[in-house]
């Protein structure tokens, strides 16, 4: 049965200039699926800033978000729930058991017995080495998401985050940049299990592969990822002409762009996708990845974005008061990826922020400036105006198939 009690999916066929459209939709009013409550949950506790800290790729990284946000007073603003870690059932919703067993099983090993990891078998080798510790590391981010995707479905409050979350690479059987088990998808699925329609937007770098390809032949879920795609820039999926298969044809949308984007092309591209997006699919929840690579200054060196011009993306998603769940993703900068997850905090919560980051134990990862700023670099732009608008005029024509 699908979300809304149907049997099937509807083929998602018809323009966007709809008829009349199906009688259900006529009378289930926008208001009923977004929830009264503007409480804002904030998925933390010690215990899971430690895990991040020393597993996530970037060691120490979890407790500098965690500890800007404090140093703001912006954790006594928002709901704090503990996170509990995902069920095998949780993660075999989406992975396939050999995998977790194996994840499980290898995790567990001492450092001296290891000798299952070089194999290429489940992706675990070179970017996804298995450290010991990992298996507990996975399913507790993937339970972390759980836990925020749970409070938006019983109506706990109308935006969920987890920073520490939003590993979109990992695929159904197999690792992968760095993504062990992809809570995404995890979260995407739990929600359909209330919302008949949810979007997915992703705003990292990279393309979130792992979560095009769990959703691409069904109309239910909508993912719109806008990444670098470039030859040899991983993970080389993305590119514009993928708008997804069968059933799930032209609810896949990918928005490829180049090297050294600033923040008010980046917004004129998102703007116009996402809010045709946005008319065309009528999602009743959203699923919104914030990796923070493509910020100004990230070792990455791509794009040349800011936590503004991010900020002004997530404003026209929170403008639709939809059940908003927010994640976080890449972000190699310790100092600026906490600096963009700490402003995109205040901006849902209406807190504006002095621009000096207050004295707090991660203040000298802030130097020279100790500013929460960030100032574009002067690097290229290879994104012309001519190849954006094309990006967009292609994007537009494939949405237009969108019921
Ligand atoms: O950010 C990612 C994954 C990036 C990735 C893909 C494939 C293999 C390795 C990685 N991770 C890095 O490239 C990486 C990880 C940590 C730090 C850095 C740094 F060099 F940019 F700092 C780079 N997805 O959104
Ligand atoms: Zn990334």
């Amino acid at each position: 049965k699908m979300a809304d009690g149907s049997d099937k999916e509807n083929d998602g066929g018809g323009s966007c200039h709809r008829n009349l459209p199906p009688n259900r939709d006529v009378l289930v009013p926008r208001s009923d699926v977004a929830c009264r409550n503007d409480a804002v949950v904030f998925v933390h506790s010690q215990m899971y800033v430690d895990l991040c800290n020393n597993l996530a790729k970037v060691p120490g990284r979890a407790s500098a978000v965690h500890g800007l946000i404090e140093a703001y007073g912006l954790t006594k603003e928002l709901r704090l729930v503990e996170p509990r870690p995902a069920t095998v059932a949780e993660l075999t919703s989406f992975h396939s058991t050999d995998y977790i067993d194996h994840l499980r099983k290898a995790s567990a090993e001492e450092d001296e017995e290891k000798d299952i990891d070089v194999s290429e078998e489940f992706g675990l080798c070179y970017d996804c080495p298995i450290l010991p510790g990992v298996y507990e590391y996975a399913a507790m981010v993937a339970g972390a998401t759980l836990t925020a995707a749970q409070c938006l479905i019983d109506g706990e409050c109308r935006v969920a985050i987890n920073w520490h979350g939003g590993w979109h690479h990992a695929k159904k059987d197999e690792a992968s940049g760095f993504c062990y088990v992809n809570d995404p998808v995890l979260a995407i699925l739990r929600l359909r299990e209330r919302f008949s329609k949810v979007l997915y937007i992703d705003l990292d770098l990279h393309h979130g592969d792992g979560v095009e390809d769990a959703f691409c032949c069904t109309s239910r879920v909508m993912t719109l990822s806008l990444h670098k795609f470039d030859t040899g820039f991983f993970p080389g999926t993305g590119d514009i002409h993928d708008t997804g298969m069968g059933r799930g044809r032209y609810y896949t949308v990918n928005v490829p762009l180049r090297d050294g984007i600033q923040d008010s092309q980046y917004f004129s591209v998102f703007n116009k996708v996402v809010s045709q997006a946005e008319s065309c699919y009528r999602p009743e929840a959203v699923v919104l990845q914030l990796g923070a690579d493509g910020m100004s200054g990230d070792p990455m060196g791509c794009f040349n974005l800011t936590p503004q011009g991010v900020g002004r993306c997530l404003a026209v998603v929170l403008d639709w008061k939809l059940p908003t769940l927010l994640l976080g993703g890449g972000g190699y900068h310790v100092g600026n990826t906490a600096r963009c997850w700490t402003a995109l905090t205040a901006q849902v919560l209406g807190k504006s922020l002095p621009q000096d980051i207050p004295e707090h134990e991660h203040f000298t990862e802030y130097g020279p400036d100790y500013e929460l700023g960030i100032t574009p670099g002067n690097r290229v732009n290879h994104n012309t105006d001519e190849y954006v608008e094309e990006v967009i005029n292609i994007v537009s024509e494939n949405l237009a198939h969108v019921m």
